[in-house]
């Protein structure tokens, strides 16, 4: 029995029954669950909930990105809804995360706060595109260091990321790594990706695995052999 899954299966549907349905074929045991914008803004709170009533920890992944004010409100509203997990942008800067930290406090169960640095989907000539010149490595690192200041528990990055900002944040700050794809997977419109056994090896904490999962033929035989590449 594993009592912390690595595998965060992301929950990406644009309605409830599909959702649902992958979801009552899965097992708590074995993976947590990612509800993003998506679900989110369709079925709000009450999807959650459902979830949350069949056994499963939930990574809420909105990615707030505000002020601090707002980020901070909208963390503890997070926090209200008993989530395991739940995100910032980390470029919202050190004094949003330091409010959103500080909200957190204040719950007696808080959930895991978490920082986003640099989008999976985005290589270099995205970030130039957008005023920021350099390797994503290094924005990732830079944005990583900011967070464990501003008192995150982690951040999300890509697992080809995942052994830099671990040699320089060391154990205990939370890997989380969306861009994982098995060999035989579509990329679709992730840049920045790596295998599941790969994302481990480099230092992941959990690994986000989406459509080559929901996607799958067979989502519980996609799972599976998921699990059985990362089976020490
Ligand atoms: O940098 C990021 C941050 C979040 N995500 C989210 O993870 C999943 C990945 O899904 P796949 O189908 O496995 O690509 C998705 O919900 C994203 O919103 C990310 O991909 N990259």
């Amino acid at each position: 029995m594993n009592l912390d899954p690595r595998i965060i299966v992301a929950l990406d549907f644009p309605a409830e029954g599909p959702a649902l349905a992958l979801a009552d074929q899965l097992d708590p045991k074995r993976c947590r669950l990612k509800v993003g914008k998506e679900l989110f803004t369709r079925l709000g709170p009450s999807f959650v909930a459902r979830l949350q009533d069949l056994g499963f920890e939930v990574f809420l992944d909105l990615k707030f990105h505000d002020i601090p004010n707002t980020v901070a409100a909208a963390c503890a509203a997070a926090a209200d809804l008993g989530v395991w997990m739940v995100n910032v942008h980390a470029s919202g800067g050190r004094a949003m995360m330091e409010a959103a930290r500080a909200r957190m406090a204040e719950f007696a169960k808080s959930p895991h706060l978490i920082g986003v640095t640099v989008l999976t989907s985005l290589d270099g000539d995205d970030l130039a595109a957008i005023g920021c010149p350099g390797e994503p490595a290094e924005r990732v690192v830079q944005l990583a260091g900011l967070a464990a200041e501003a008192g995150l528990g982690g951040i999300v990055c890509s697992p080809r990321e995942a052994a830099m900002v671990r040699a320089a944040l060391g154990p205990g700050f939370l890997l989380v790594t969306p861009g994982v794809r098995p060999s035989i997977a579509a990329s679709g419109d992730q840049k920045r990706v790596m295998t599941p056994s790969e994302a481990l090896a480099a230092g992941a904490d959990y690994l986000v695995i989406g459509r080559p999962i929901t996607a799958a033929p067979d989502p519980l035989a996609a799972l599976s052999a998921i699990e059985a590449e990362l089976a020490p």
